[in-house]
């Protein structure tokens, strides 16, 4: 019988008993979540919880001991770096990584590699293909840079500019990749309070043009409250809780673990 109801967005990633031990140190013990489609999705958790090991995982770094994560239904384990840059996983590190010589403009078009099917010698000889992708390059660029407030510094060279620009032109070049999933190592480390919350902003702009789906992992628990749909709280390599910001900030055990706290 058809209800009016809207279910659940689907999971477009499914992690399931991810274990992890590197150098005899147990980084997860059997992590399970899902993230649903088109979401921005936080984890977070204290240091040392496993955030970074399970965005390892999902980008193929490192290969868990134990377990499973399905990408649109599909077993990524055992998939290298580059199927799953094709498959539209991409991700941004906790250090800016930029060509720090070149331009806004060009740092954007980095980010557009991955759909290079033309080869560079019929580029640079400008055959019709070569220059519609040109075009289309250019365009996902600009967009971008509109929807992160950056079109004013396209032909600014990133060295001259101040940090926090740098990490909006880094998280920009990731979303000119059209990722169908963006994992974002905590893209406003290093940021006061201020430029941190207007990265975020930005992200989420950014998130909601595209429709990308974007799983964040950041500190700021006030920054995931703002900026996040849904969200999963690691602590010890375990899932401790999940949902929406407000619920998962609201559980004791996550109150006792984040903020030591039991007073909840
Ligand atoms: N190469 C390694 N060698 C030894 N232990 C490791 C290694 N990588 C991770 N670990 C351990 O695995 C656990 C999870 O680490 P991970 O870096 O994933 O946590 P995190 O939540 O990202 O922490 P942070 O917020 O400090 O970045 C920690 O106990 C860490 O010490």
């Amino acid at each position: 019988m058809a209800t009016d109801q809207a279910g659940p967005p689907p999971a477009v990633l499914e992690v399931r008993d991810v274990r992890v031990t590197v150098n005899g140190v147990r980084a997860l013990g059997g992590v399970s979540f899902d993230v649903p489609e088109g979401s921005l999705f936080g984890l977070i958790g204290p240091n040392g919880a496993g955030k970074t090991t399970i965005m390892n995982v999902i980008s193929a770094v490192i290969t868990p001991q134990h377990g499973s994560v399905r990408f649109r239904g599909k077993e990524l384990t055992g998939m290298g770096t580059v199927a799953r840059v094709r498959a539209g996983i991409l991700r941004s590190f906790q250090q800016v990584r930029l060509l720090e010589d070149l331009t806004v403009l060009d740092n954007l078009l980095l980010g557009r590699e991955r759909f290079r099917t033309v080869g560079l010698l019929r580029q640079i000889g400008g055959s019709r293909t070569g220059r519609r992708q040109a075009r289309r390059d250019l365009a996902a660029a600009e967009q971008v840079a509109a929807v992160l407030g950056l079109s004013d510094l396209l032909h600014r060279d990133v060295q001259d500019l101040p940090f926090g620009v740098r990490r909006l032109v880094d998280v920009g070049r990731a979303f000119a990749a059209e990722p169908d999933l963006l994992l974002l190592d905590e893209p406003a480390a290093g940021l006061d309070v201020t430029s941190r919350r207007l990265l975020l902003d930005a992200i989420k702009q950014a998130q909601r043009t595209t429709g990308a789906t974007v799983m964040l992992v950041e500190h700021d628990v006030d920054l995931v409250r703002r900026a996040c749909g849904e969200s999963v709280v690691l602590s010890n390599g375990e899932v401790l809780a999940r949902g929406t910001p407000a619920e998962v900030l609201a559980d004791p055990a996550v109150l006792r673990a984040y903020f030591g706290r039991n007073d909840a």
